[in-house]
């Protein structure tokens, strides 16, 4: 009785682990939206309207050490998402989705600073409820589909994250801080709440408790307070503290080199594998699990390691 219970629920997950597999897949398609007309969403008209608040840009550069470098590049405004960033982000979300080769993404902002959230002349002219839902529900999937990449991410927090800018710095899978940076999510402040899903990726960071306090508090994160909630993974050393560390970007990078290194298939796996147990049932966790297990099992990379007899002493 149990066991035919539990081979239901088998079957029933092995359905949507698929799902879930298909979504992992990396292809040249573009990737389908977490919204669609059923939830009155039109994405592609929601891009013609962003269209129409130009200014600035969002940048990418895939290297061939396999680490891409993705640059919100708009330092008149302190790096504010205007409307047409928010839709080379997600161009370049979905340039990244088909990046067989890569492994690990840098997010930062330019000039030295990270991003300061919308632009708020932006914010102004789409003030009805329903527009800036629409604005959320395209931000929601490209920060969401940012996070599903199958590349190890790290946010470089340089000067400030404010609003919207803390919350993409939830949607990499690290936060580094460079001294005197700040995440802050000001959105009380300005009568809001997150809606890119910043509170909900910030409560699966930093736990309920300290998400209300965060939120509610509209509180300062620098460096120091960032390690104690969990919020910031690590600290780069000050410019001229130790002149060999290098710029923040090569700091950045040569922290992230531990989770990178290694072969594509296994880094990449690696990450599927966390983001299913994040974000499915145990059951469909599971599966998939195998499903990623099927692809590197026997795979050249773990066929070499074994013929190498390595030890790990
Ligand atoms: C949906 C809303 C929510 C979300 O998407 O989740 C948001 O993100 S709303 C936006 C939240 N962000 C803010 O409210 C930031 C407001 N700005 C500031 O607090 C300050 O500008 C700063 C970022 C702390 C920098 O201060 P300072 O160093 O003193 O520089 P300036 O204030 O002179 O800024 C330089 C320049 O940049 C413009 N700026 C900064 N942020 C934005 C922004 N978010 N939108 C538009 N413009 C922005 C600022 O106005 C200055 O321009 P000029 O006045 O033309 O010089």
């Amino acid at each position: 009785m149990v066991l035919c219970a539990l081979n239901r629920q088998l079957l029933r997950s092995s359905s949507s682990c698929c799902v879930f597999m298909a979504r992992l897949q990396t292809s040249s398609r573009r990737r389908r939206c977490l919204y669609s007309s059923t939830h009155g969403f039109n994405q592609e008209e929601t891009r013609q309207k962003l269209r129409a608040f130009p200014g600035g840009s969002v940048d990418l550069l895939k290297q061939d050490s396999g680490v891409a470098v993705l640059t919100i590049n708009n330092p008149a405004r302190m790096n504010a998402f205007s409307g047409s960033m928010m839709v080379d982000l997600e161009e370049k979300v979905s340039q990244l989705e088909s990046w067989t080769e890569g492994k690990g993404l840098v997010v930062r902002g330019a000039a030295e600073t990270f991003c300061s959230g919308s632009d708020l002349n932006a914010v102004r002219a789409i003030s009805s409820p329903q527009d800036g839902m629409k604005m959320c529900m395209f931000m929601q999937d490209a920060l969401t589909r940012l996070l599903r990449l199958p590349l190890v991410s790290v946010a470089l927090v340089e000067g400030r994250a404010l609003g919207g800018g803390a919350e993409l710095t939830t949607a990499c899978n690290f936060r580094l801080m460079a001294p005197g940076s700040v995440i802050q999510f000001v959105h009380k402040h300005i009568g809001l709440v997150p809606g890119w899903g910043g509170a909900a990726r910030l409560v699966r960071i930093v736990g309920s408790q300290n998400a209300l306090k965060l939120l509610g508090g509209a509180v300062k994160v620098d460096p120091e307070r960032g390690l104690y909630v969990g919020l910031a993974d690590g600290v780069l050393e000050a410019d001229g503290d130790a002149p060999s560390a290098g710029t923040p970007l090569q700091q950045a990078e040569d922290w992230l080199r531990r989770y990178t290194e290694g072969p594509v298939p296994v880094i990449q796996a690696v990450k599927k594998v966390v983001l299913a147990g994040r974000e499915l049932p145990l059951l469909e966790a599971l599966q998939t699990e195998k499903e990623v297990f099927g692809t590197v099992w026997g795979a050249p990379a773990n066929l070499r390691a074994l013929a190498s007899k390595s030890k790990h002493k």
